[in-house]
């Protein structure tokens, strides 16, 4: 299909390319239009580098410094269009489940829902994706953003849709298929010979997943675009998410379908290999 358009919805900088980078780099290349949307700038993240310690405690100045690790990332991939949820600082990072960012005033965990939902929909209508990546109803792992990204895309499909629901906002488009990114449990193999145990919480079998983009050919550009995300990642300590990260199958990324019909696939499982497959 001609003139096709992604539109992924991540929590903080850098999961994007975590999670999804590789299929970014795909559908750029192929000449889709993909755009991103990133909930918080990731304030109350760790530091992990001494060389940013002043960073350290300055949620204010780690959100300054992620939006500009997230800008340098996003041109390795070519011409992708970024649009921080709400705007720039509009809600804030809410920290792990539990902490006290969780409660904090502007954080996006406390988010009104239905200013959510609106900022999404104004987002949908601009960009007008016929799809859509989010996370799982878990997050992938639990932390509050997360479920708050899953949350935004799956309460704004419909209304986007809806001719009644805020017309100030554009033009009604109806989304064609919504996918959440997920770890096929057929990873733990890879994971426990990185050395870690416990991982199998966050991943899905691999016969109730429905797509899987071959980034191989883009690992490099996926690494390229994670090695601006110094604060947050060390891909040369060789842990575990390094280990992780050099393989190409970490260049190979999961979903599961959740809205909209499935298209031809192949193999074991019957999983597509392109996102758009089924769409006129
Ligand atoms: C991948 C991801 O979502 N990272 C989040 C997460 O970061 C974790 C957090 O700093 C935790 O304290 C560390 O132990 C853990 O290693 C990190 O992955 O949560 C941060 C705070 O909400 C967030 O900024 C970061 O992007
Ligand atoms: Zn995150």
């Amino acid at each position: 299909m001609n003139d096709r358009r992604l539109l992924l919805v991540h929590a903080h900088p850098d999961d994007e390319s975590t999670a999804t980078g590789a299929t970014m780099a795909r559908y750029v290349a192929e000449g889709a239009s993909v755009s991103l949307v990133t909930c918080t700038s990731g304030e109350l993240g760790e530091v992990i580098v001494d060389d940013l310690a002043h960073l350290r405690g300055e949620p204010d100045a780690l959100g300054e410094h992620r939006r500009g690790e997230i800008r340098a990332a996003l041109a390795e991939y070519g011409d992708v269009r970024h649009h921080w949820l709400g705007g720039p600082g509009r809600w804030r990072d809410s920290g792990m489940a539990g902490e006290a960012g969780n409660d904090a005033d502007g954080s996006f965990a406390k988010a009104d829902p239905a200013e959510v939902t609106r900022a999404m929909v104004e987002i949908l209508r601009a960009e007008r994706p016929q799809v859509v990546i989010t996370y799982d109803e878990f997050g992938g792992y639990g932390h509050p953003d997360h479920i708050g990204a899953h949350r935004a895309v799956m309460t704004s499909i419909d209304p986007a849709a809806d001719p009644d629901y805020a017309p100030e906002l554009g033009e009604p488009w109806q989304v064609s298929k919504v996918y959440w990114t997920t770890l096929p449990r057929s990873i733990l193999k890879q994971v426990e010979e990185a050395g870690v145990e416990g991982f199998e919480p966050y991943t899905v079998p691999d016969e109730e997943l429905t797509a899987m983009v071959d980034g191989r050919d883009f690992h490099a550009i996926k690494n390229a675009a994670l090695r601006h995300y110094r604060s947050q990642v060390n891909l040369d300590d060789g842990g575990f998410f390094a280990q992780l990260v050099a393989r190409p199958e970490f260049a190979m990324e999961h979903y599961l379908l959740v809205r909209g019909e499935r298209g031809p696939g192949s193999g074991t499982y019957d999983w597509e290999s392109d996102l758009f497959a089924g769409l006129a």
